[in-house]
């Protein structure tokens, strides 16, 4: 193999950057030449990339989105953009590609190796959400940044004895909510894995003001409610006043933690490893501590699951 492509896509996440970096020096490494493709897929069909070496992967591994852009192309779902963008992989001398992102992005290079062309997902995303690997490329450093904020917010909350509801991300995924709500103390969570009970809550934030508290956290992902419709119930149904804070994109930006950095050259450099010994279709992560590779069916026939035992634990807790 003589020269390959890496490309970004998706909603980006810190640590991206870290992950190109690990994929263009192990390749040079090993003597592979590596192209840069903009833009995701978009640049996939439009052949819009130039070859990185060491020195253009240099100074970023501390830098937050990614060097390559990001983009949702929903056109790469239909075969004929596939095909073109093939074309223009032959002509630029590309035998093969990492993709970095989420789910998604891995349907993209399912739809690729099916058609002859060797590639292997690496995940970046913070929503923390593909099967067959314990965390995701840019999971850490946005909790870090959720729990930040919400530590800012209880200081405001706690002086003027208010109660907030907080919006997290994660579309389909709680473990966001459900990390950040451990890791600060959130007096409830609730995430689209669970079903929530108002009626819970509600005691939960009386239980807490029966025994002179004054102020609760409760934090919401995106995709079980959204923060303002779960005040509004509050309101209507206990009376209760709560503030609303909706962290939205903050939560995907700043510099990748140091395990987000460390996951990233691991997987990065793994997923070259792969492709060098003639395996396609896969799909590197972590288990246990071990980085792996394992076959991208696995991520489409299984489901990411939240781990429930922090979510039970969040509650024994923080009451
Ligand atoms: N079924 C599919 N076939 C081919 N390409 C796809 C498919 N689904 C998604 N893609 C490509 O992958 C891109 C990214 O997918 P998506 O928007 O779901 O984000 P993601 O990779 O899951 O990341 P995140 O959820 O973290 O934002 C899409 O815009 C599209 O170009
Ligand atoms: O605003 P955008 O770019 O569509 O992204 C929002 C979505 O992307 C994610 O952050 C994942 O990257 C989801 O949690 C969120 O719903
Ligand atoms: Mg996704």
């Amino acid at each position: 193999m003589k020269r390959i492509a890496v490309l970004t896509s998706g909603g980006d996440s810190p640590g991206m950057n870290a992950a190109v970096r690990a994929v263009v020096r192990k390749a040079n490494f090993h003597g592979v030449e590596v192209m840069g493709i903009f833009h995701g897929y978009e640049g996939f069909i439009h052949g819009k990339m130039e070859l990185l070496n060491l020195g253009s992967v240099g100074g970023i591994i501390q830098r937050g989105g990614t060097k390559l852009f990001s983009s949702r192309c929903p056109e790469f779902k239909q075969n004929e953009y596939q095909l073109q963008g093939l074309e223009k992989m032959k002509e630029a001398g590309v035998e093969a590609l990492v993709v970095i992102g989420g789910d998604g992005s891995y349907r993209g290079a399912k739809a690729l190796t099916e058609k002859g062309f060797p590639c292997v997902g690496v995940p970046g995303t913070i929503d923390n959400d593909i099967p067959g690997t314990e965390y995701t490329i840019g999971f850490d450093t946005a909790i870090n940044t959720v729990i930040e904020s919400i530590d800012k917010i209880r200081d405001t909350a706690t002086s003027h004895e208010n109660s907030f509801v907080v919006e997290v991300m994660g579309r389909n995924a709680g473990d966001i909510a459900l990390w950040a709500g451990l890791a600060a103390g959130a007096e409830s969570v609730i995430i689209p894995e669970e079903e929530y009970n108002l009626d819970e809550i509600i005691a939960r934030m009386k239980q807490g003001e029966a025994r002179g508290k004054k102020h609760s956290i409760i934090i919401v992902a995106e995709g079980a409610i959204s923060a303002n419709d779960l005040a509004k119930l509050l309101k209507e149904k206990a009376g209760i006043t709560t503030r609303v804070s909706v962290l939205g994109h903050i939560q995907r930006g700043g510099s990748p933690t140091a395990r987000d950095r460390v996951l990233a050259s691991r997987l990065g450099a793994k997923a070259v490893e792969v492709l060098l010994e003639g395996k396609s279709g896969r799909a590197v992560g972590i288990k246990n501590h071990q980085i792996y590779d394992y076959d991208l069916d696995d991520v489409f026939n299984n489901k990411h699951k939240a781990d429930v035992s922090l979510y039970t634990l969040s509650k024994e807790l923080s009451i």
